[in-house]
């Protein structure tokens, strides 16, 4: 099969404060994800604010430099060590959606600009050849060249926007499409439009997804696999439907029970970490083990290794290790 995404011993730290009151957070620690798949995929990340989605799309993206390990898409190492691509395969591999789609775009230029210097510079087409890339991608979103061509960010809606951000991650025809709350701040009336675009599109285009949310009812509704994040590790990763019909790692279930309607979402609020959550990033063992009702004396020392369950979930519990023979 083929690997869509992998990462491993990922690693992200961030130093803050003064010399004197340092506080380190581990944005990612370890972590170690495998997406294995002959199909195109949509993987969701889901976790509460902090957990460290952003950092691991921002670090697949380039934008940020993990501070060790390695992240690989259809076998290219794409960030961290060894990896040093081409800048052109790089964008004909991993291709972005932001929450914003007014940042994604200039206000200054037209975004038929920037649909052509996509298609003439990474896609290295003739003027005639780029002309159709974006009439087709343009046409996969619903849109007309004809009615994008001249304008600027600031004459579309959030939503057409959003639309044309997503034609434009297209043209490369990328092997996966790293998308961090895309829909967040697009109208609730056309959120559904978006989601249903990107599972046609995994098929038209053959991309993969990594769709970080925080809305489980999409997650629920368009994904194939899961994975849930805690300061900075995954805690359990596998099929969709299984972990959200029946969760094994007690901060999912945490995460599902605390939203009984799969319709609603967790909150997402700016970080203002106690002191206790700032040294959680820290801990040696288990992260979520001041939160955890199984906590046991080893959750305390002992990082949780991966456990396989019999439906080929990998959850990170020492609770589970008691039942299930460890990798
Ligand atoms: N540039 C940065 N400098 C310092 N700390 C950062 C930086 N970016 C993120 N962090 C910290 O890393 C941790 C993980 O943040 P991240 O934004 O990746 O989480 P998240 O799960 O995406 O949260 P949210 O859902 O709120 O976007 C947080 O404690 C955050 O404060």
């Amino acid at each position: 099969m083929k690997t869509i995404l992998r990462t491993q011993n990922l690693r992200k730290v961030y130093k803050l404060g003064s010399l004197l009151h340092r506080i380190q957070i581990d944005a990612l620690d370890s972590v170690n994800l495998s997406v294995q798949s002959d199909e195109p995929v949509i993987i969701s990340l889901v976790g509460e604010s902090g957990s460290g989605k952003t950092t691991l799309a921002k670090v697949i993206l380039r934008l940020v430099e993990p501070t060790s390990g390695t992240a690989m898409v259809h076998d290219l190492p794409v960030a961290g060590e060894g990896a040093n691509p081409d800048k052109e395969v790089f964008f004909r591999t991993v291709q972005p959606i932001f929450q914003n789609p007014f940042e994604a775009f200039s206000s200054h230029r037209t975004v038929d600009a920037y649909l052509e210097s996509t298609a003439l510079r990474v896609n290295r087409l003739d003027r005639r050849q780029a002309i159709h890339a974006i009439e087709e991608a343009l046409a996969s979103v619903g849109l007309h060249y004809g009615d994008v061509r001249g304008k600027y960010p600031n004459q579309f809606s959030g939503g057409e926007l959003q639309r044309v951000s997503i034609a434009r991650a297209l043209i490369p025809r990328p092997a996966i499409i790293i998308a961090d709350e895309p829909v967040s701040m697009v109208d609730a009336s056309l959120r559904m439009n978006i989601i249903n675009l990107f599972l046609q599109l995994k098929q038209e285009y053959r991309t993969s997804f990594l769709y970080i949310t925080h809305d489980l009812a999409t997650a629920y509704y368009i994904s194939d696999y899961i994975a849930v994040m805690y300061r900075g590790n995954i805690v359990e990763f596998g099929d969709a439907r299984s972990i959200l019909t029946a969760p094994q790692h007690p901060y999912t279930q945490l995460l599902l029970a605390s939203i009984p309607d799969k319709s609603r979402k967790w909150r997402r609020e700016p970080m203002r970490l106690s002191d206790i959550e700032t040294k959680e990033y820290r801990f040696t063992g288990c992260k979520f083990r001041n939160r955890c009702p199984l906590a046991m004396d080893i959750c305390a020392t002992q990082r949780p290794p991966a456990v396989h369950t019999p439906d080929g979930r990998e959850v990170y519990c020492h609770a589970l290790t008691e039942v299930t023979p460890v990798r």
